[in-house]
């Protein structure tokens, strides 16, 4: 039962039809919609759930409403980074970029409130020449986003555990933000009981003033010429268009409308003191959840002077040190490699200097791609590099059936005919992990807080 006082607050807003609304929300059987890693389907040797692919999200590249929801947790390819199962209606952010940059380059990119990854992934993958550092405040929930950022693989992600007010120092470092903004979740109510449960008028009004300071803190990070993407699964128009006429104001931000086809039922609004375009998603009327989302620039004036970048926090090894790592698994030279706490990663030359700014001012939960560490003399591969895209030919790769993909997913101990030493594992192509191969037994180095805990 949606709150009386909810539907109340909806009411005149173009588009909410109350009765077709609250029908949406009576529908017992959810949507479930997945997007391919169009880095690893190439690899695939078999598509996953392919009797359940129903019909293609319209606005967004190589994304399928599924039939039924399987059981992902023992879907291994799942583990393998294969796709991001991603409520539809967020997929939308494609659609923007593909209007709005067309043509990517190096882009720079900041998604603000990050976890669980769903945009971040996104992101990595439309701006694959581009760099996007992906930040979370919660502890927890970047580890989480952490945990889906090595799965998907790239090597363009920089994680960041973060309050927003740290970005501060980045003045106009940026050539997009995303900030998909914590909010009351109301688009989620079909999804999410307790959300229903937690929703009051005070707690929207809370959302938009931290909406409002979010904004405030990141907006100097954007550059000149800059595009800001903002969004919310709320239907407040306190969170909505509300904060758009905020970015107008105080920022001077210029609405930028996004072209949308009639059949895919979303719907276009204005703001009501800047005319600022924001597109709403409802359940009756979109196949997908409850989202907002709004798009601008920054007008194009310049001003201030990038600071001196070249003070970091983050250690060169010698050429010695790496020297054995690169001949080990055949590191292309356009990597930089850095050490990291005690781990040797590399990040794409033409991001040294990206990281290098950010990890002056930020909390750095990781970036590039991990290679491993050194234990005494034992090279130890990091689960990370596993699940890289890199192709690791001189790295041995045993191919599992699915019940023994499960075993080590499980993190069971499993019998297999290797090379003595570390060994790649792979389901459908996709890589899962290392196991190393002793003379009397199979070490499985899958990660204890990873593993699948369901039968
Ligand atoms: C809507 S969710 C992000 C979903 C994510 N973008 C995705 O696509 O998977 C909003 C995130 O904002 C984070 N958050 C909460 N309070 C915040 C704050 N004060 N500043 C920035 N982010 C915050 C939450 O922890 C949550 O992860």
């Amino acid at each position: 039962m949606l709150p009386t006082a909810f539907i109340h607050s909806l009411k005149g807003i173009p588009g909410f039809d109350a009765e077709a609304f609250m029908a949406a929300h009576q529908q017992t059987q959810g949507i479930t919609s997945i997007r391919f890693n169009p880095f690893k389907k190439p690899y695939l040797k078999e598509i996953p759930f392919s009797s359940l692919l129903q019909a293609p999200v319209p606005w967004a590249t190589d994304a399928w409403y599924l039939t039924e929801r399987p059981s992902f947790t023992l879907d291994p390819l799942l583990h393998a980074g294969a796709y991001y199962v991603q409520e539809a209606s967020s997929m939308f952010i494609e659609a923007i970029l593909n209007q709005t940059i067309p043509n990517p380059t190096n882009e720079v990119v900041l998604d603000i409130s990050a976890a669980p990854g769903g945009k971040t992934t996104l992101l990595s993958a439309y701006f694959k020449h581009g760099i996007v550092v992906a930040n979370e405040i919660i502890k927890s929930r970047a580890a989480i986003l952490s945990e889906n950022v090595m799965k998907w693989g790239t090597d363009n992600i920089i994680v960041t555990n973060n309050e927003p007010r740290h970005f501060e120092k980045l003045s106009h470092f940026f050539d997009v933000i995303l900030l998909d903004a914590p909010c009351s979740g109301s688009g989620l109510f079909r999804k999410d009981k307790n959300a229903v449960e937690e929703w009051s008028v005070e707690n929207v009004a809370a959302c938009s003033l931290r909406q409002q300071k979010i904004s405030k803190e990141i907006i100097g990070c954007l550059k000149p010429g800059g595009l800001f993407i903002y969004s919310t699964c709320s239907y407040s128009v306190e969170e909505d268009e509300n904060i758009t006429d905020y970015l107008c104001n105080e920022y001077g931000l210029e609405s930028v409308r996004v072209q949308i086809q009639p059949e895919w039922g979303i719907v276009e609004v204005q703001s009501s003191l800047n005319a600022a375009w924001g597109y709403r998603f409802f359940p009756d009327k979109v196949k997908g959840e409850g989202f907002f989302v709004a798009v601008f620039k920054k007008p194009n004036v310049i001003e201030g002077v990038f600071q001196n970048w070249l003070e970091a926090h983050i250690a060169i090894p010698s050429a010695k040190q790496t020297a054995p790592i690169e001949a080990m698994f055949q590191i292309p030279d356009f990597y930089q490699f850095f050490l990291q706490e005690d781990s040797f990663k590399i990040i794409s030359k033409v991001y040294w200097r990206t990281l290098l700014m950010v990890s002056k001012h930020l909390y750095i939960k990781r970036a590039g791609i991990s290679l491993g560490s050194l234990k005494g003399k034992d090279f130890i591969p990091s689960h990370e590099l596993a699940l890289s895209l890199l192709q690791l030919p001189s790295v041995n790769q045993i191919e599992l059936h699915l019940n023994e993909a499960l075993a080590y997913l499980r993190k069971q101990p499993i019998e297999l005919n290797g090379n003595m030493g570390w060994n790649a594992v792979s389901y459908c192509g996709l890589r899962l992990g290392w196991v190393k191969v002793l003379p009397n037994r199979v070490n499985n180095y899958y990660p204890s807080e990873w593993r699948i805990l369901k039968d």
